[in-house]
């Protein structure tokens, strides 16, 4: 059923989305800026090496990717902004970023590229964008996730249900 067919990837997105407060903790203690276009490059030609690998198309692969990675950045700015404001900021020690955050981010690439294989010939499907938010309020839900990681994991499956690049 529907939500058999999104639901490993919805999780796989949102565990990589759990990872941006990690992220985000290590570059605000460095002062560091969330964009890191040169890892972003290095991100998404990884993934559509091993996508490949699996039979996903390069272009479909770059999509999906890139948006986990928008996603990614848009909860580290909004968490970043909330400790700015409020001078409160997370009670654990910052992550090493290199040496910790993005290993467990390229250990769960792996995730993310099954979740969408797992999608498979619905991605064409008229009814994909119906099936998919229906599979990711309910996940949502059961998560008793927060507005923000409601609006991340949407903002990170934008593209699922293209048959390639393009917006
Ligand atoms: C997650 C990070 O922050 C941003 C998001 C990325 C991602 O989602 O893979 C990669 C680079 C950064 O622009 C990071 O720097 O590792």
């Amino acid at each position: 059923d529907d939500a058999a067919s999104f639901r490993p990837l919805i999780e796989a997105s949102a565990e990589r989305l759990a990872l941006a407060e990690a992220v985000a903790q290590s570059k605000f203690a460095r002062a560091a800026p969330v964009l890191d276009a040169a890892r972003e490059r290095q991100v998404l030609d990884a993934a559509a090496q091993e996508g490949a690998t699996i039979g996903l198309p390069d272009a479909y692969v770059r999509q999906v990717v890139g948006d986990q990675i928008e996603a990614n950045k848009l909860v580290q700015y909004a968490l970043i902004a909330q400790w700015r404001a409020t001078g409160t900021l997370p009670a654990t020690a910052p992550p090493d970023l290199a040496a910790t955050v993005r290993p467990r981010l390229d250990r769960l690439q792996r995730a993310v590229l099954e979740g969408l294989r797992n999608v498979g010939s619905l991605r064409g499907a008229s009814d994909c964008e119906t099936r998919r938010d229906a599979a990711v309020m309910a996940y949502a839900q059961e998560k008793a996730s927060t507005p923000l990681q409601q609006t991340a994991l949407v903002r990170s499956l934008v593209g699922v249900c293209q048959l390639s690049g393009g917006r």
